[in-house]
């Protein structure tokens, strides 16, 4: 690694039953520190023939299945073995992995063959990603509880600019003070979160992203376009309720409190 320029790629592959976010924020550095090494992005693999079995095993309470967990903070994932299934089976797991993760891209595979343009150079970390975000924000839905009834995504979008001294409250309640409850009066765990936000007195769209309790805020190169602008947030984690958290960001961070 000392050696400049000797890597041009270097994938890092967990043990099957790693929190690859633990692993993913050691590795995601500030991009001012001009570091050799950056985060592309987070791959999870699926077994089509045993995945569903895997993400249908139940923890004991207050553990989440693993499973379900590496899908929720993954960018991308591969459902593999796609031939020893039936379309049916094939359907019900790429639903299952839908209904954790409503952002992530999937691949499906026969021995892991992909190109490799699919897998390498994701961006899902940096401000390059910005102008793909939006669009691909404004398609997220959220989602219902499937089979580890825990994890899901919420998303919401709201128009207002966002002070940052409050957004930045705001998220800290959230991630590292788990301030937020659901209806069930269960701590809101985020394991992913990104989002396309309009601070106060910037031209550019800032990209919010976090895993587990790290998160960045980053102004990307693009500027705004939508007025009035508008904020699109997707959180994935456990006990999230969509319209809570929807209320607690507006009050909490929207200025003037505009609504959608
Ligand atoms: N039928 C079929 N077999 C596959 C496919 N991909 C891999 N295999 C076979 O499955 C067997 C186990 O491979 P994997 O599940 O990839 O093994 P692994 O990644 O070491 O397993 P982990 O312990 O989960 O890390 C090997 O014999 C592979 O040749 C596929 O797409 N279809």
């Amino acid at each position: 690694m000392a050696k400049k320029g000797k890597f041009d790629y270097i994938l890092l592959e967990t043990t099957g039953l790693a929190d690859p976010g633990a692993v993913a924020s050691m590795f995601w550095v500030d991009a001012e520190l001009g570091s050799d090494i950056y985060l592309d992005g987070i791959v999870t693999v699926i077994d089509a023939k045993y995945g569903l079995q895997q993400l249908s095993e139940e923890k004991a309470e207050g553990l989440t299945n693993e499973a379900a967990r590496q899908i929720a903070v993954a960018d991308l994932t591969i459902i593999n073995k796609t031939d020893l299934v039936t379309e049916e089976e094939l359907t019900q797991t790429r639903d299952a992995v839908r209904s954790i993760n409503g952002l992530v891209k999937i691949l499906e595979t026969q021995r892991s063959r992909v190109d490799l343009s699919q897998v390498l150079d994701l961006h899902s970390f940096d401000s390059k990603e910005g102008v793909n975000l939006t669009e691909k924000l404004q398609l997220v839905k959220s989602t219902r509880p499937h089979l580890d009834k825990s994890i899901l995504t919420a998303t919401f979008e709201v128009t207002g600019d966002l002070p940052e001294d409050a957004l930045n409250v705001f998220i800290q309640d959230l991630l590292w003070e788990k301030m937020y409850k659901n209806k069930e009066g269960q701590p809101m765990t985020v394991i992913r979160l990104k989002g396309i936000v309009s601070l106060a007195g910037k031209e550019h769209q800032v990209m919010l992203q976090g895993v587990h309790e790290l998160y960045d805020l980053n102004e990307t190169p693009q500027l705004w376009e939508e007025n009035p602008r508008i904020n699109r947030l997707v959180f994935i984690g456990r006990n999230l309720d969509k319209d809570i958290l929807r209320e607690q960001f507006i009050s909490a961070v929207v200025q003037g409190a505009a609504e959608n």
